[in-house]
């Protein structure tokens, strides 16, 4: 069976990933691309990678220009997918890229974005183990899907594996991150100027601010956390793509490192697209990029008392895009990795 596609958000990054993810997909078929600003131009206008696109041109993003498809993939500015949502069929199949749908605490909306609360749809990371099975088991036949944040769903399969098993406490959790300036997307912001970021690296969100910290909390709590506390820092490098997690968290009483590497071993034992490295191995960034893949590294510092996991996605493929397409497999029952690349460009 072919399935007709719409993209709103297109012209940016999120949509432009997804355009390029999907050209490989045997049953999804992208037929509609929309835009805001960038609305009339030709797609390969505005995404000159995407040549296989020739025949699309972006249209506006409104309910009516969506309607019509059996998917629909929003990859709009938060705050503006909830509206658009609200207006598609129920049996449309929508997966939202940005936050509005991804939270279940309207107070966690209000203090973290702000505006119209949404509610929460079936959160798009199938691999994240929780207390009760892996949240694969709830994208299953849904038609409503939030893609997680690229840092969020990061953090959140590094720890959520031992918090699962008992191995690890919650209360002491620590995350830095390096990531690239396109976690930001591609509309120009003063910050991400070449000038300020070449040559640099730049901390922001530092201190409990960043938006991801409710997304992550949530994901811990399902895997069994009471009350997780995380101190969380991204930090800006040259990349382009990229995200590198090191998150650390205090041993639990008994726990040694045979059982924490057992805890990972199992979370993760037959997935294609999240792989524990062999004891004594991290990833790099440059090993995932362009890949739906999340590469982990697991030690246990037990001068420090204290379990790492070093974690790297890309932030446009794993974490959105190949996320998105690969959470729609799941609730559609097609095979869950339908299209998606497991392997990297390198250099
Ligand atoms: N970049 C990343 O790594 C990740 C992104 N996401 C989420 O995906 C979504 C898209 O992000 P990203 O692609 O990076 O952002 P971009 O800024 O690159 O793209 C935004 C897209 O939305 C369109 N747009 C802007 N304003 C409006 C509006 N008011 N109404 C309708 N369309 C609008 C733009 O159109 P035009 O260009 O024509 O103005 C563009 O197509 C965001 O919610 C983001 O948070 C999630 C995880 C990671
Ligand atoms: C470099 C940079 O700014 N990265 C973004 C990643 C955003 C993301 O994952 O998307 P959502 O906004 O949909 O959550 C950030 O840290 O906020």
């Amino acid at each position: 069976m072919t399935y007709s596609v719409a993209i709103a958000g297109a012209s940016g990054y999120a949509g432009g990933e997804l355009l390029r993810l999907l050209a490989d997909h045997p049953e999804f078929e992208v037929r509609t691309v929309t835009a805001h600003a960038n609305a009339g131009q030709a797609l390969i206008a505005v995404q000159p990678h995407l040549r296989g696109y020739a025949h699309l041109t972006l249209q506006e993003t409104t309910p009516e220009i969506l309607s019509g498809h059996d998917i629909v993939f929003l990859a709009l500015p938060h705050g503006a997918s909830g509206a658009i949502a609200a207006a598609l069929p129920d049996d449309v199949l929508v997966v939202d890229c940005g936050a509005d749908h991804r939270l279940e605490g309207a107070d966690d909306w209000a203090a973290f974005y702000g505006g119209d609360f949404h509610g929460a749809w079936s959160y798009g990371v199938p691999e994240l183990p929780r207390a009760d099975g892996r949240q694969r088991d709830r994208l299953v036949g849904t038609r409503r899907i939030a893609a997680p944040g690229c840092n969020a769903s990061t953090v959140s399969l590094s720890l959520a594996p031992g918090i699962r098993a008992g191995v690890i406490g919650a209360g002491d959790l620590v995350s830095v991150l390096a990531v690239g300036p396109s976690g930001a997307g591609k509309s120009l912001k003063a910050h991400l100027l070449a000038s300020e970021i070449l040559g640099s690296a730049n901390p922001y969100a530092v201190g409990g601010t960043h938006r991801h910290l409710p997304e992550i909390a949530q994901a811990l709590r399902w895997a069994g956390a009471e009350d997780p506390r995380l101190s969380f820092t991204p930090v800006l490098v040259p990349m382009s793509r990229g995200i590198l997690a090191t998150s650390s968290a205090k041993l639990a009483p008994g726990a040694t490192p045979e059982s924490v590497r057992a805890a990972w071993e199992d979370a993760y034992a037959g997935e294609t697209f999240v792989q524990l490295l062999p004891e004594g191995q991290f990833p790099r960034t440059a090993d995932v990029l362009g890949a739906n893949t999340a590469l982990m590294g697991l030690a246990v510092d037990l001068h420090a008392g204290r379990v790492v996991v070093v974690t790297a996605v890309d932030n446009l493929a794993k974490g959105t895009a190949g996320a998105a397409v690969q959470s729609a497999n799941i609730a559609l029952g097609l095979p869950e990795g339908l299209g998606l690349p497991v392997n990297g460009v390198a250099p």
